[in-house]
């Protein structure tokens, strides 16, 4: 019987640019989100004198050899755990390839999930999250779910409070799918080739775009006064954090007065702006201007994205426009977070009246990203 694994997507909240590193790796630091589309993956594996593994997928773009992720996962993990086993994994690709949403990347954390599982192994969780960084920059976030800071390369990753808006933690999303891929790493060198003529851009004390988005998380999520520590993580990797002022959940503002007074804590944005905590986290980080860095190098490639944010976004000032919209991590799909569900629908339909492609989804906190992880 077939192990079936959910591959989730994620989008990037927010991706700052640092300077190019001796190993060929950018430092960055983004908020990852995951979001509850998914591939599938479907694994056997049984213990054999010598590892064999061997691919398939309904897509024919996917390689089915060394190159593909899931490969370099399985064979990375027999390695480090020293054993040997036949391995088969089919890949089901519903999500786009190239696409910005990590969908290669959840591919190989799924089948480390699957593998451990179909082998009853228990690899311990600093072990796991190794083994991940090894195979891309964006796997480890799948190991975590939910929302979560990346640092590093993009690799060192610690859960975030559950993200919200007016109350609800499974955001309306639509995801756009331009109909080009882009390359992670030309859209890196891309970024590089842009600011060779300005050095300023990756001189630290001049501008540190990093530090800055860090300073806007902190600012937004960095409340300590009522931070919370489950050991009983849905994932069992990492406690649950839980930041109940943020995350806006009307239950956790009862009290008197007072008692909401002292859990509702104000912080200032990049212009000064007092934001209320308690309102509800995600319009907290939208205020703070948070952005994308990939948006700088690939519309002026793609003039056709940045027509796309803009419907994605929708008429402004206008009650169902976007909350936010942006390239996620260096494209080619873009997304918007909406109030509702119509106006998540609404954007949809704007885009397929331009001929884009567009799918509704929502945002996955991570409760429900380990909950129905192993759902057919
Ligand atoms: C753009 C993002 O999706 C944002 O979440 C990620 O940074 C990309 O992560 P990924 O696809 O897992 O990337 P990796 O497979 O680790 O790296 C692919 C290539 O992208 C470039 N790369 C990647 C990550 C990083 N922090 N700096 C880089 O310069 C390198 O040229 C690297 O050889
Ligand atoms: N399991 C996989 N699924 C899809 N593509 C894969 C896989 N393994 C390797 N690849 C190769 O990796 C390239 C990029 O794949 P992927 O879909 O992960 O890009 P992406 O969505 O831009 O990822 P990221 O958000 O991590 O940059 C593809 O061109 C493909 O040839």
């Amino acid at each position: 019987m077939p192990t079936h694994v959910r591959s989730y997507s994620k989008i990037n909240l927010g991706l700052a640019i640092g300077p190019p590193r001796s190993d060929g790796f950018h430092s960055l630091v983004t908020l990852y989100q995951t979001l509850a589309l998914y591939d599938q993956i479907a694994l056997v594996a049984r213990p054999a004198a010598v590892t064999r593994i061997t691919l398939r997928s309904n897509d024919p773009r996917v390689p089915l050899d060394a190159r593909n992720t899931v490969w370099k996962m399985v064979a990375k993990a027999l390695s480090v755990l020293n054993r040997t086993a036949e391995v088969t994994v089919h890949i089901q690709k519903n999500l786009p390839i190239q696409g910005g949403m990590g969908a290669g990347s959840a591919n190989a954390a799924a089948a480390l999930i699957g593998l451990e599982k179909a082998l009853c192994l228990s690899i311990p969780p600093e072990t796991r999250l190794e083994i991940a960084a090894q195979v891309g920059s964006d796997v480890p976030l799948f190991l975590v779910g939910g929302a979560s800071f990346g640092s590093n390369r993009g690799e060192a990753v610690t859960p975030a409070p559950v993200i919200t808006f007016e109350g609800q933690s499974e955001i309306p999303c639509v995801i756009a799918l331009p109909n080009v891929g882009v390359s992670t790493p030309q859209a890196f060198r891309d970024w590089d080739a842009r600011f060779k003529s300005a050095p300023d851009l990756h001189n630290p004390p001049i501008r540190d775009t990093m530090n800055e988005l860090s300073r806007t998380y902190a600012s937004v999520f960095g409340y300590q006064g009522e931070m919370e520590s489950n050991q009983s993580g849905a994932s069992g990797i990492f406690p649950e954090p839980s930041l109940s002022v943020a995350s806006g959940s009307p239950e956790k503002l009862q009290g008197t007065p007072d008692e909401q007074l002292h859990r509702s804590p104000e912080t200032t944005d990049r212009s000064g702006i007092k934001i209320d905590l308690a309102e509800n986290s995600l319009l907290a980080l939208v205020r703070t201007g948070i952005e994308n860095d990939f948006e700088t190098v690939v519309f002026p490639q793609y003039p056709s994205l940045r027509e796309i944010k803009r419907h994605l976004m929708g008429p402004s000032e206008q009650e169902n426009s976007a909350i936010i919209a942006a390239l996620s991590g260096s494209g080619s799909a873009l997304f918007g977070l909406y109030r509702s569900k119509s106006h998540a629908e609404a954007a949809q339909q704007r885009l397929q009246q331009h001929g884009v492609k567009a799918l509704v989804t929502t945002t996955l906190p991570r409760p429900l990203y380990w909950s129905d992880m192993f759902a057919e």
